[in-house]
């Protein structure tokens, strides 16, 4: 009788919305290596909503990969627990196991082609061993072949196509059935700057139109940047910062965030780099400030700026970003002498940047 109940009926629909797509509960892996125990994942915590991509980022070893495919159980947890839909996976049996990952496309660095097979035999192959009826699986192929923009290629091998294409071929059979996740693991690490922003421009496309929740890992930064909403950064096989990509990025709180970012922050232009004094040589010195923006709602206002820094500020060098419409990015400003001085500058554009850095001091030329 309880599933008539008024009440009951609207907790399970409001769990239903609330309820994370993929949920890890103090998830812990412990690999038996050559020289002893290597613990690869610590007490992770995370939920992954359903429709988000999601990123995870850290340095070699920081268990991303180890993450990533317990989802599908091809690791199976140490300790703790893998939710999908608020389903454990570790009591799964066999069957239970081949339906989980017909849900759960992945995708990865090196295709995983057959060379011996065309693109369509590619694509088809998984309904096949599946047992699906043949015009079912043409319908099907047909239509992620126009899907991924290769209609004209279904006869080709593998080694007639570039890496775009040979990826893109990945993708169509990571589809087959239709599944609600897609795994990527460096999937377009093997391809140039264009193929991957097609690549990208792609999978983003198939998260919208299909309302896959999709799950990457990825080395390349820019990537994480272009079409992840959350991302969590992993060390030694913890969580050290998680959260939304422009918070993240605009202003990253550990160490190793900060380090796996450098490469999308501009160093100083050499020039200004040759000319930087850490000590102030005379009082007609100018003040070099970097004014930092993370996204948080302030915008760079340089009218503002301008006169918050005595009318005398000089615009060096500037990269500001709208990352998911967060201003992101940095200014660099020489500040001329004021009668203000230079403390009350320094607080004054400290009010209209999340934070202000003193780089140093140039001499008038
Ligand atoms: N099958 C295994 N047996 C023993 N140790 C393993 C095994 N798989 C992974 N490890 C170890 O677990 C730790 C995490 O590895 P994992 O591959 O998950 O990290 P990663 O962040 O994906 O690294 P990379 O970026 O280099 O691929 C590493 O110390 C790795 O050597």
């Amino acid at each position: 009788m309880s599933g008539f109940d008024p009440f009951l009926q609207q907790a399970a629909a409001a769990s239903r919305v609330t309820q994370a797509h993929l949920r890890f509960e103090r998830l812990g892996k412990t690999y038996e290596g050559a020289q002893g125990p290597v613990q690869a994942l610590r007490d992770i915590e995370l939920a992954i909503e359903r429709g988000e991509v999601f990123g995870i980022i850290g340095r070699s070893g920081a268990g991303k990969s180890s993450l990533l495919r317990t989802i599908n159980r091809l690791e199976r947890p140490s300790s703790g627990r893998v939710l999908i839909d608020g389903s454990d996976i570790a009591g799964y049996d066999d069957d239970a196991l081949v339906a989980l990952r017909r849900r759960i496309g992945m995708i990865f660095q090196h295709f995983n082609l057959m060379s011996a097979k065309t693109v369509w035999q590619n694509v088809e192959l998984p309904l096949k061993v599946a047992g699906v009826p043949r015009d079912a699986r043409q319908r099907k192929v047909r239509e992620l072949l126009e899907l991924v923009g290769l209609e004209d290629k279904h006869c080709a091998y593998p080694a007639q196509l570039s890496g775009g294409q040979k990826q893109r071929v990945g993708i169509a059979r990571a589809l087959v059935h239709d599944p609600q996740i897609l795994l990527c693991d460096e999937a377009t690490s093997a391809l140039d700057p264009e193929t991957t922003q097609a690549i990208l421009g792609l999978l983003r496309e198939i998260n919208r139109r299909l309302g896959l929740t999709v799950v990457l890992i990825t080395h390349e930064m820019a990537v994480i940047r272009e079409i992840c909403d959350r991302v969590v950064v992993l060390e030694r096989g913890a969580v050290v910062e998680q959260g939304p990509v422009w918070q993240v990025f605009g202003a990253p709180r550990h160490d190793v965030t900060r380090t796996l970012l450098a490469p999308l922050q501009h160093a100083l232009p050499a020039s200004l780099q040759q000319r930087l004094q850490l000590e102030r040589g005379s009082s007609a010195d100018d003040l070099v400030l970097r004014l930092h923006f993370a996204g948080t709602g302030l915008e760079p206002d340089l009218p503002a700026l301008g006169a918050a820094l005595g009318g005398r500020a000089t615009l060096l060098d500037a990269s500001l970003e709208q990352i998911q419409g967060h201003a992101v990015g940095h200014l660099i400003l020489s500040v001329g002498p004021s009668t203000l001085g230079h403390a009350v500058l320094i607080e004054n554009a400290r009010a209209l940047a999340d934070h202000v850095e003193v780089l140093g001091y140039v001499a008038a030329v």
